[in-house]
């Protein structure tokens, strides 16, 4: 049977301690979505926690058009909401917003302001599709729509070999590279035989936070961590598996093999520092 164009799932998250009671199973299904990324569709996901709404959206023979707001409750999707959509693919691909087309290579983020009124994603070839990933969030303000090629995002450098927690975080959507209204979005690379991301771990109580991890051997997975410091709990997650990250969770996770992943955070400001890092001897 073919698969439906365009799926839509919702995800409740819950408080911090009926995390104590929830089998692997149901915390997978409270707090992942998987397996974003299947040819011909968009399988998007609106969260309740801070209103997120993250999919993957993988066009083939037709361009794939987001449609109208009625799962966000408006007329059109970007009434009330800004987004960052960055191509994850190893292809190219367009996005269509307003009649304006935008070239998406690998690693590109178009940003998305409120008020668009339609919006549709194309790969450039339909064997080797662009592979699309968005996060949008509720917005009160118009900023406009604008491609951030990956040479244009910030890098920083973060960890040590010598604690396998080097990498590479690229800032896209943020104050000092695109500014948006309160989404901000960005990729980490680990580097090469470095396992470790967000080392220390932290919190922040002003921001909840979306990981999609990618580029990933089939068998490979990242051992992620969430959970309050004293009481944390994993999830086992795989290329195209997405993590919701509440205020109240640590995040932080290793991998078996290479991989990257998206962070994408909204909340009550945009201040990238406002954390609080947790000793890694302090977490039970
Ligand atoms: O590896 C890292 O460190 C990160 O990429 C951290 C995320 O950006 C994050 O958790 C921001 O709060």
């Amino acid at each position: 049977m073919t698969p439906p164009p365009i799926s839509w799932t919702t995800r409740y998250g819950g408080a911090p301690a009926a995390i104590d009671r929830m089998t692997g199973q149901e915390l997978r299904a409270e707090y992942m979505v998987e397996g974003l990324f299947v040819p011909g569709t968009a399988r998007m996901a609106y969260s309740h926690i801070d209103r997120m709404v993250l999919g993957g959206i993988v066009p083939t023979q037709a361009p794939i058009d987001l449609g109208d707001g009625a799962p966000v409750g408006t007329d059109h999707f970007f009434d009330a909401r800004e987004a960052g959509i960055a191509n994850l693919g190893h292809y190219g691909g367009k996005i269509t917003v307003d009649g304006t087309t935008h070239h998406l290579a690998p690693r590109d983020v178009l940003y998305v302001g409120r008020g668009v009124k339609a919006l549709s994603l194309e790969s450039d070839d339909a064997a080797n599709p662009a592979c699309y990933y968005i996060n949008s969030v509720p917005a009160g303000a118009d900023h406009p729509t604008r491609l951030i090629p990956q040479a244009e995002s910030k890098p920083l450098t973060f960890g040590s070999a010598e604690r396998a927690n080097m990498r590479t975080l690229r800032m896209y959507i943020h104050p000092e590279v695109a500014p948006s209204c309160l989404l901000l979005m960005g990729i980490t690379d680990p580097a090469p035989g470095n396992v470790w991301n967000t080392m220390p771990p932290h919190l922040h109580e002003r921001r909840m936070e979306a990981y999609l991890y990618f580029d990933m051997d089939a068998e490979d997975r990242v051992m992620h961590f969430m959970g309050r410091p004293d009481n944390t709990r994993h999830l086992v997650v795989g290329s195209g598996d997405a993590v919701l990250s509440p205020a109240w969770s640590i995040h932080m996770g290793a991998g078996t093999g290479p991989y990257a992943f998206v962070w994408g955070m909204t909340g009550e400001n945009q201040v990238y520092q406002d954390v609080t890092p947790v000793a890694v001897k302090d977490l039970k």
